[in-house]
């Protein structure tokens, strides 16, 4: 039996923000992975995906020039492409270990669960603490239909040695969407299929059906409000049949309908933790229904979104609630989203739907941003921006934004946001010009 202060489970973003941080403070911390060290960020999401997006984004900044002083359309090589991830991705594991030892955090590799008197197993080691955190994230959801087993995901996806020809992609969200772009840039014919007529529930509607008209554009084969209900092999590929009737052939089918938290086999009710469907059901202060045990990152049931950044405020949260009596509960910032592609769409704070059914309180500025000089200049097929005004004060507090330059611009606006920045404010700051950020004066 050994004894510490905090014991983790799980070392991706989360698990490790809080290690660090309860180290830093002084606790004797130890974190358990049972697979990769680091996670599903570096190894397996956001930051390879991102790797295999930078050719994609160069792709359509090339095609959005051609005729306007740019010939000649760019391929993409898979092989190449992959080696560059593999480069960086094979060194996450070792190099997130070494940190950990290097700072003096104990290690464990292996499969953790908690024993009936609250002590956590890995294989023969009993770890005991004064708390425990969850940080097990979550796994793709393969959906049950017939032919399950021959379905795919995100993580085959992002270590493909060759892509194939034709590829199918069971569910429009953040994942789908972000794949089917990777998969039609460097080649592949996508059949992108979602079961509702409403993907990016999350996301401002007409900025999606612009996305949607984008991606159509771009030859993939976008079918809505369709349910997959067998996937079957033929011959060298497989059959894919619908709800409708409609078949085809293809060569791999993947899912991306959603993530299920990992909460199976951790015994989380040997010690009276609860949990949905959703995650880890916590309170203001990411305690669960034990009071010495917690959690964070995407295992818990929450309304925020399951981002990196919010898996690593909340590790940071913790490490100020486990140290400090009566720590104040969480408060979050306001949280950008954003779907990578050849065209972004991103998202932040109050959303033009609410603000349109509160309209004392708030007014909607949608600007066609595709003649605005910063747009202009790489002719931007289809920028537009919905901007979110507090009629009361005139300040910024919610944004949605379709463009190639999306991700920068969510996060000039969550600076404006958080900081609540008005536009005499924001005239203050001289900004290099033209830029996006010299933009932010025309808001509002
Ligand atoms: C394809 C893809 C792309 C993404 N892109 C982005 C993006 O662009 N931006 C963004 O912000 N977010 C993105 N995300 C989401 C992001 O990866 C997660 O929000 C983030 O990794 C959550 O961190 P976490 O620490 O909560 O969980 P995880 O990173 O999932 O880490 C949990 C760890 O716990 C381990 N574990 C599970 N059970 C046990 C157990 N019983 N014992 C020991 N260890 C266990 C797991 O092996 C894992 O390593 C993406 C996700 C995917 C799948
Ligand atoms: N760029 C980013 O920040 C990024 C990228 C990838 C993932 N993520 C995170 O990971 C989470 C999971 O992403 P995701 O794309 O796996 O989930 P998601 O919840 O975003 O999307 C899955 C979609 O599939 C649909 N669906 C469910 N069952 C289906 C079925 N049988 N057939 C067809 N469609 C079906 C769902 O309605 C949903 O719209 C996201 O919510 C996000 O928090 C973030």
């Amino acid at each position: 039996m050994q004894q510490f202060d905090t014991v983790i489970l799980g070392g991706g973003p989360g698990g490790l923000a809080a290690a660090y941080g309860l180290h830093a403070k002084g606790q004797h911390v130890a974190v358990v992975e049972k697979d990769l060290w680091g996670g599903t960020c570096p190894n397996r999401g956001c930051d390879p995906k991102k790797i295999l997006m930078a050719p994609v984004e160069t792709q359509g900044r090339s095609e959005a020039l051609q005729g306007f002083g740019l010939n000649g359309t760019l391929e993409i090589n898979w092989r190449a492409l992959m080696a560059k991830k593999r480069a960086y991705t094979q060194g996450i594991p070792d190099g997130t270990l070494s940190g950990l030892k290097a700072a003096g955090i104990a290690t464990f590799h292996g499969m953790a669960h908690f024993n009936a008197d609250g002590s956590v197993q890995v294989d023969t080691e009993q770890l005991n603490a004064t708390n425990v955190i969850v940080a097990t994230g979550q796994a793709p959801r393969v959906p049950q239909i017939a032919g399950q087993e021959w379905l795919q995901t995100s993580n085959d996806f992002l270590d493909l040695d060759t892509l194939p020809a034709d590829i199918t992609l069971m569910g429009a969200g953040f994942v789908g969407v972000e794949l089917a772009n990777i998969a039609r840039a460097a080649g592949s014919q996508v059949h992108l299929v979602h079961h509702s007529d409403r993907p990016l529930r999350a996301f401002d509607g007409d900025l999606v059906t612009d996305l949607l008209a984008q991606l159509t554009k771009q030859g993939i084969d976008v079918r809505l409000g369709t349910d997959i209900t067998q996937v079957e092999p033929a011959g060298d590929q497989y059959r894919v049949t619908t709800a409708d009737g409609d078949q085809w052939t293809t060569d791999l089918v993947f899912a991306t309908a959603g993530r299920t938290p990992v909460v199976a086999d951790l015994g989380l009710e040997q010690v009276h933790v609860a949990a949905t469907k959703h995650g880890i059901t916590v309170n203001d202060h990411l305690q669960t229904t034990n009071p010495h045990v917690f959690a964070l990152g995407d295992v818990v049931d929450r309304p925020q979104p399951k981002l990196t950044p919010v898996a690593g405020y909340e590790g940071q949260y913790l490490t100020t609630a486990l140290t400090t009596p009566n720590a104040p509960a969480i408060s979050y910032p306001v949280i950008p989203s954003v779907v990578y592609g050849k065209t972004q769409l991103a998202q932040l704070g109050v959303t033009p739907a609410q603000a349109v059914a509160d309209p004392d309180q708030y007014r909607v500025n949608d600007l066609d941003l595709t003649h605005w000089y910063s747009y202009q200049r790489v002719n931007d097929p289809h920028a537009r921006i919905k901007v979110v005004i507090e009629k009361a004060s005139g300040c910024i507090v919610g944004a949605a934004v379709l463009s190639m330059e999306a991700e920068q611009v969510i996060n000039y606006l969550d600076f404006v946001i958080q900081q609540r920045l008005s536009s005499v404010d924001i005239n203050h700051a001289i900004m290099a010009y033209p830029t996006l950020a010299s933009d932010l004066t025309y808001f509002n």
